[in-house]
């Protein structure tokens, strides 16, 4: 039988875990509420849209930063579905690499383009990554999108040519190897065509080099009309200096091409009194070919370049306003 004395003791042992685990869940709270704050603090003010689905497609929360999309209302938005939000294809392009990451349980990456309030088009980086239980079970998916429109802007400001707006020589130099390989890939003939206007020094000593440069905008503008196609590319390497890919079935094809912006050129009849005998301003071109059997290293690019630079030397050579191959 218990002495009156060990029941008080038992009790104050009680009272005593009791009080322990009281300030132990109030610590437990506290945590929760700080980190319930600072989660909060982030959805708030970071500059990117964060959100979290259910895998029904309930939009669970979203971070303030959405307010700044062309129709988003922050009242009708958690709580609803993507299906209910927006049209089915943009639905569907939303939803599906939520599903990838919760069905293959790993971050997805995409890039997305969307509207801003002010109309103004965005490109967003996506990663969309998976929520797991205490067992391991995808329970939700998390999106976090980062507004890349500045770099991807700045990227293809560093690959354009400023004056006429066409791709620069940094742009060609990248591309030439990707378009040797898919002209392979489609055993297509590829075609570099080199262009440089005819006494192009001459033109500016005359007619002056603001002039020059609307000269210089002409020729890219004749590039542009006639290699049309998707695929087709135009480039201004430097100077008076233009270069095209693309692919034909046939050199004569090419030739015809390459003939066609000349002439286009020509047909401006854009006054060159140094020019002699045409008078007005013309181009001489030289084409170089690469044919799907041959190698597609950094050499044989180098090699096709230089047998271009003879051809359009050869162009030159026969009086200008000429095409050579
Ligand atoms: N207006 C203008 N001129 C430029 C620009 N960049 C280079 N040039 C001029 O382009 C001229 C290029 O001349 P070259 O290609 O060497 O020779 P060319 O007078 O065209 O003679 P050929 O090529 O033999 O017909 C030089 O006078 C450069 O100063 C530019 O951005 N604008």
């Amino acid at each position: 039988m218990s002495t009156s004395i060990e029941v008080a003791q038992g009790q104050a042992q009680a009272i005593a875990q009791l009080s322990e685990e009281n300030a132990f869940l109030r610590e437990e709270l506290r945590r929760v509420r700080e980190a319930e704050r600072t989660l909060d603090a982030l959805l708030d003010n970071a500059p990117v849209l964060i959100s979290a689905k259910a895998l029904d497609g309930t939009i669970l929360m979203a971070s303030r930063h959405f307010e700044i999309l062309d129709g988003y209302d922050a009242a009708a938005f958690v709580g609803r579905k993507v299906f209910d939000l927006f049209p089915p294809d943009i639905a569907e392009q939303l939803w599906r690499n939520d599903q990838r990451a919760a069905t293959e349980r790993r971050a997805i990456h995409e890039e997305e383009t969307v509207y801003h309030r002010d109309q103004s088009l965005h490109t967003y980086a996506t990663v969309k990554f998976p929520l797991f239980d205490d067992d391991g079970a995808v329970i939700a998916t998390c999106a976090v999108s980062t507004d890349i429109t500045d770099v991807r802007t700045a990227q293809a400001d560093s690959l354009t040519d400023e004056l006429t707006g066409l791709k620069n020589r940094r742009y060609f130099n990248m591309r030439f190897v990707e378009e040797q390989r898919r002209a392979q890939r489609d055993q297509r003939l590829l075609t570099l065509l080199l262009a440089d206007v005819d006494r192009f020094k001459g033109y500016n000593d005359t007619h002056g080099h603001p002039q020059g440069d609307v000269v210089l905008g002409a020729v890219a503008q004749a590039i542009r009309r006639t290699l049309n196609r998707p695929g087709d590319l135009g480039f201004r390497l430097g100077g008076d200096e233009f270069a095209c890919l693309f692919t034909a079935n046939s050199e004569e094809e090419s030739v015809e091409l390459a003939e066609r912006i000349r002439a286009a050129l020509a047909a401006e009849a854009i006054p060159h009194l140094a020019n002699d005998p045409y008078g007005t301003v013309t181009l001489s071109i030289g084409l170089a070919f690469l044919y799907p059997h041959d190698a597609e290293d950094a050499l044989a690019q180098g090699a096709a370049y230089e047998r271009g630079d003879q051809a359009l030397y050869r162009a030159k050579h026969k009086g200008r306003n000429t095409v050579s191959r």
